[in-house]
């Protein structure tokens, strides 16, 4: 079985399950976010203030593709696999691309005050725009995704369980 890369909306567990899934498989682990805050020097909200998204894009993009031919179990950010260039990169890889489905609920209950706040697309965000924005991904993560493992209700060790099984048995 090749290691997964994990895609879904921000709160779904990316970084969670990916730290867990890693350690069930005794694999090394690759958060895409810790690595660019670890390339800026910066924390991602203070160089979305200082630099904007379209800057962030750019840097998410080439860590990912500089990243994308090794092994990890990977987790990307929430916007990653929305990027059309980000989607073909990750197609184009050899390891299977999981998305991690959490319903609005799911979504709203995982993502505490300061969750919230780490995040600055979320920024002055209410509820319902968090659950358009989550809606438009969809279609991407759909697009991308090899298979589907809905998240709502499940420990973070119950999803890495799942997604080993159904990556053993596809
Ligand atoms: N299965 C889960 N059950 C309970 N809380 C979770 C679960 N997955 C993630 N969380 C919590 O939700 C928040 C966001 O998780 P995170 O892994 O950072 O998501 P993502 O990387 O997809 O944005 C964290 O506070 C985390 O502890
Ligand atoms: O959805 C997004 O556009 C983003 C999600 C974040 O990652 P998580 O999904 O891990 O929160 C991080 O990459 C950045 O704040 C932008
Ligand atoms: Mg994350």
């Amino acid at each position: 079985m090749k290691n997964p890369i994990l895609i879904g909306f921000m709160g779904a567990g990316k970084t969670t399950v990916g730290t867990t899934l890693a350690k069930v498989l005794g694999q090394p682990f690759y958060d895409l976010d810790d690595a660019i805050e670890k390339h800026l020097g910066q924390s991602i909200p203070s160089y979305f203030n200082e630099k904007g998204e379209s800057a962030f894009r750019q840097v998410e993009k080439e860590l990912l593709a500089r990243h994308l031919s090794t092994d990890n179990v990977l987790a990307t950010g929430g916007g990653t696999a929305c990027q059309v260039v980000n989607q073909a990169l990750l197609r184009a890889d050899k390891r299977p691309v999981v998305w991690l489905q959490a319903s609005d609920k799911t979504t709203l209950e995982n993502l505490s005050a300061e969750d919230w706040q780490k995040r600055p697309i979320l920024a002055d965000k209410t509820a319902e725009d968090l659950s358009k924005l989550k809606a438009s991904r969809e279609v991407f993560y759909r697009k991308t995704a090899d298979i589907i493992v809905n998240v709502d209700q499940k420990t973070p060790e119950t999803i890495a369980e799942e997604i080993i099984d159904r990556l053993q048995n596809a």
